[in-house]
C-alpha cells in the first residue's frame, strides 16, 4: 500500500517535460494527455503526474501499427491447423497505456506475443514501427516483454537482482555509482526501495510484478509488453501496478498490457483499449470512447454498469453472435482509428518516417550487438550470479553435498572392508556398480528436476537481450564444476576409505577421475532432458533412458556374453566405461594377491581370476577415460544445441 501511494505521490516533472516537448513537437499532444474520470479516487489526475526516472536516457517515442495480423498454430500431426488471429489491425500510440481486453481464449496473449516479436512461427501480416517495417533486431533493442509468470531469481535479493541486471544491461563504462543511481531511482519510483534486501522468493505478488518491471526498466525500453500484469493480485496491488504502468507510459513509452476484467476504476487508468473476441477486433480507441461506441452500435451500456465488464460480456457472445460481427465490421477489424481522441491529427506512416528519419536509427543500430554488453562481461556477471545462487541454493548445493555424504556413509557401512578381502570381491563389484548408479542418478535427477524452472528464466532473459545463450551455457558449466568436484570428492573419500579400497594415491586418483567423469556425463544427460522436457516427462524419461545404459554396462551380463548384434550398446553406454574404469583402478595395475582372512574358500584371491570372470581388461583405463570424455563433450554440445533449438521452438 505504502509503495503504491509513493508511486503516485513522489512526483516531479523533470523527465516528463522532455517527453512532452518531444510529443508536442509533432503535434500529437492531444493524445498524450488523456483525461482520467474523476470517479476513480485512486487514479492519478494530470496534476499528479509521476516522478520521472531521471537517470534514464530519453529516446524518440514509438508508434506501432499492425496490419492484417494472422496467427496460425498446428494442432498436431494430421490434425490440421487453427487460426487464432484473423487479420486483425490496430495502432498503438506512444505515451499511452493500452489494454488488450477480451474473454478467455480471445487471443490476447497471442496478439501480445506477435506484437512483441516473441512469437514468430505461423505469423502473417505486417508490423510498422514509426512508419517503417519492423526491423526485429532494432525493435528488440527498444522493447521488452514481461510475461505473466514472474520469472525472477528467487534466491537473490531485490538489490542483487537489480545490480546483476544493471551489469548485464547497462554499458560497462558506467561505474558502480552511476549504476547504483539508476537502480536507486527505479526502486524508489517503483516503491521497492524499502524491500531492497528481501529475496525475490519472499516478495508479495505485487512486489514481484513491480520487480519484473524494474528489471526491464534498467535499460529504459521505449515499448513494454506486459501479459496480464494484474492476474493473481489483490485490488490494491492491481491498482499499484496499473498506475505504475500509466506513469511509465506518460513519460514517453508505449505500454501494452493484456488484462482480463478490470474494475471500473482500474479500467479508467488505461488510456486506450483494444478489444478482441475470437481473434477479431471489436473496438480500438480511447478508453472513454468505448461507451459512446457501443451506444452508437445500438448496444448501449446500462447505466452503472462497468464498461469493461459490459464489453467482455458482448465479446463473450452474451448479447448474440451478431453483435460481434456488427462491432467487428464497425471497427473494420481494427482498421478504423476514429475512436481515438484527435484521430484527425494522427500522423500517417509517411509523416512518421519523416519525423523519425532513418539516420536517427544509426546510433541505435551501432549501439551494441545482439546484447547490451560484451560476451566476456556477460560471462563474468553470470558466473558471479551463479556462485551467489549456488551458495544459497538448498537443493542444488546443500542437499547435493548432504546426499553425497549420507550415501557415502551408507555404502561405506554396508560394504565395510569389502575392498581388500579376497572372499568379498563380488560384494566389492556390487559396491562399484552401486557407486556408479549413485553418480548417475543423483546429478541427472537433480538437473532434470531443477532445470525446467531455470529454463523459463533463461527464455525471458535471453529474449529480452540480457545475454547470449553461449555466455549462459559457459557460466552454468563453470559454476557447477566446483560443486560437482567437491561433492564427488567428499563421497569418494568416505566410500573409498570405509570400504577399505587399496590406499594408493594412483588408484584413488583413477577412481576419482572415473567418478567425476560419470557425474559430469550424467549431469549433461540430465541437462539434455531438462532442456527439452518438462519436469513430469523428464522425471519419467531420464531414468527410463538410463536403463539401457545399465543393461550394457557389463554388470549383469558380461561384455563377453553380450549377443554380437547388441554389442554396439556397450560402446554407447557410459556406464560400461565407468565400470571398466573402476575395475582397472581397483583390480588393475597388477594388484597383488588379496587377503583371505574371513573365509575358508577364497575364489578371487588372485584378482586376475576375477578380471577374467567379469571379462574386463584392466589395461583399458585410458581408453575408458577418453571414451567418457568424448561422451561428455558430445552430450554437452548436444545439450547446447537442444537448448538453442528450444529457445526458438517455443516461439
Ligand atoms: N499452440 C497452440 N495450439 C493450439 N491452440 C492454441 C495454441 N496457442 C493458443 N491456442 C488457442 O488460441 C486461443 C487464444 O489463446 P490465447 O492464450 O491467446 O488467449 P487469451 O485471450 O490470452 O486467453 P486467456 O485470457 O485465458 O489467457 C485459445 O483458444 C487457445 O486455446
Amino acid at each position: 500500500m505504502l509503495a503504491g501511494v509513493q508511486i503516485v505521490e513522489n512526483q516531479s516533472v523533470s523527465y516528463k517535460s522532455e517527453g512532452t516537448e518531444n510529443m508536442e513537437g509533432d503535434g500529437r499532444s492531444s493524445l498524450s494527455t488523456p483525461s482520467i474520470p474523476s470517479h476513480s479516487s485512486k487514479c492519478p489526475t494530470p496534476s499528479q503526474e509521476p516522478r520521472g526516472l531521471s537517470r534514464v536516457p530519453n529516446r524518440e517515442p514509438v508508434d506501432i501499427q499492425f496490419n492484417n495480423i494472422t496467427c496460425t498454430v498446428s494442432l498436431g500431426i494430421n490434425k490440421g491447423t487453427k487460426e487464432i488471429l484473423h487479420s486483425v489491425n490496430g495502432r498503438l500510440r506512444p505515451k499511452q497505456l493500452i489494454a488488450i481486453m477480451g474473454p478467455s481464449g480471445a487471443g490476447k496473449s497471442t496478439l501480445l506475443d506477435v506484437l512483441s516479436g516473441y512469437r514468430i512461427s505461423g505469423v502473417g501480416g505486417s508490423i510498422f514501427i514509426n512508419g517503417r517495417d519492423r526491423n526485429m533486431k532494432r525493435f528488440k533493442k527498444m522493447s521488452c516483454y514481461i510475461q505473466q509468470d514472474d520469472r525472477l531469481q528467487g534466491l537473490l535479493t531485490v538489490s542483487e537482482n537489480m545490480a546483476l541486471a544493471a551489469d548485464l544491461k547497462l554499458p560497462t563504462k558506467l561505474d558502480k555509482y552511476e549504476k547504483g543511481e539508476v537502480i536507486e531511482d527505479i526502486l524508489t519510483n517503483l516503491g521497492l526501495y524499502e524491500h531492497m534486501h528481501t529475496r525475490g522468493a519472499q516478495l508479495s505478488g505485487g512486489q514481484r510484478k513491480r520487480l519484473s518491471i524494474a528489471l526491464e526498466l534498467i535499460n529504459n525500453p521505449l515499448v513494454m509488453f506486459l501479459d496480464e500484469p494484474t492476474t493473481g493480485l489483490d485490488s490494491s496491488s492491481c491498482t499499484q501496478v496499473v498506475q505504475l504502468c500509466q506513469s511509465l507510459a506518460h513519460q514517453g513509452r508505449t505500454i501494452v498490457c493484456t488484462v482480463h476484467q478490470p474494475s471500473a476504476s482500474l479500467f479508467a487508468v488505461f488510456d486506450a483499449v483494444y478489444v478482441l473476441a475470437s481473434g477479431h477486433c471489436l473496438y480500438q480507441g480511447t478508453t472513454k470512447n468505448l461507451v459512446p461506441y457501443v451506444e452508437e452500435a445500438g448496444i448501449p451500456c446500462p447505466i452503472y454498469h462497468n464498461p469493461a465488464d459490459y464489453v467482455i460480456e458482448i465479446a463473450s457472445g452474451e448479447y448474440g453472435e451478431d453483435k460481434l460481427e456488427l462491432l467487428t465490421t464497425k471497427i473494420d477489424n481494427g482498421k478504423a482509428l476514429n475512436w481515438y481522441d484527435g484521430h484527425e491529427t494522427l500522423p500517417t506512416m509517411e509523416s512518421l518516417r519523416k519525423l523519425y528519419p532513418l539516420s536517427a536509427m544509426k546510433e541505435l543500430d551501432e549501439s551494441s550487438g545482439s546484447e547490451e554488453t560484451s560476451q566476456a562481461n556477460q560471462r563474468s556477471v553470470l558466473i558471479r550470479r551463479g556462485f551467489l545462487k549456488a551458495k544459497r541454493d538448498a537443493t542444488m548445493t546443500h542437499l547435493r553435498i548432504m546426499v553425497n555424504v549420507v550415501v557415502g556413509i551408507m555404502l561405506g557401512t554396508l560394504f565395510i572392508n569389502a575392498g581388500n578381502e579376497g572372499s568379498r570381491v563380488l560384494d566389492n563389484y556390487n559396491l562399484l556398480f552401486a557407486i556408479l548408479m549413485h553418480h548417475m542418478m543423483s546429478p541427472m535427477m537433480l538437473t532434470i528436476l531443477t532445470f525446467p524452472s531455470e529454463m523459463s528464466i533463461l527464455l525471458k532473459e535471453h529474449f529480452n537481450r540480457w545475454y547470449s545463450l553461449g555466455s549462459y551455457y559457459v557460466s552454468v558449466t563453470i559454476v557447477d564444476l566446483p560443486i560437482s568436484i567437491f561433492s564427488c570428492a567428499i563421497f569418494s573419500v568416505i566410500v573409498y576409505i570405509m570400504s577399505s579400497q587399496p590406499l594408493e594415491i594412483t588408484r584413488f586418483a583413477m577412481f576419482f577421475t572415473i567418478s567425476l567423469l560419470t557425474v559430469l556425463v550424467a549431469q549433461s544427460f540430465g541437462l539434455m532432458v531438462g532442456a527439452v522436457f518438462n519436469v513430469v516427462n523428464g522425471t519419467f524419461l531420464g531414468p527410463t533412458l538410463s536403463v539401457p545404459m545399465m543393461m550394457f554396462a557389463g554388470f549383469g551380463v558380461t561384455l563377453r556374453d553380450l549377443p554380437p548384434y547388441l554389442y554396439w550398446g556397450s560402446y554407447v553406454s557410459y556406464l560400461r566405461y565407468g565400470l571398466e574404469g573402476y575395475i582397472s583402478a581397483i583390480y588393475g595395475l597388477n594388484r597383488q594377491t588379496l587377503a583371505c582372512d574371513e573365509a575358508e574358500y577364497c575364489h578371487y584371491k588372485h584378482p586376475k581370476v576375477f578380471l577374467k570372470d567379469v571379462a574386463m581388461d584392466p589395461n583399458m583405463f585410458w581408453w575408458d577415460t577418453a571414451a567418457l570424455t568424448t561422451i561428455l563433450l558430445v552430450l554437452r554440445t548436444a545439450a547446447f544445441l537442444l537448448l538453442r533449438w528450444k529457445l526458438s521452438a517455443v516461439r
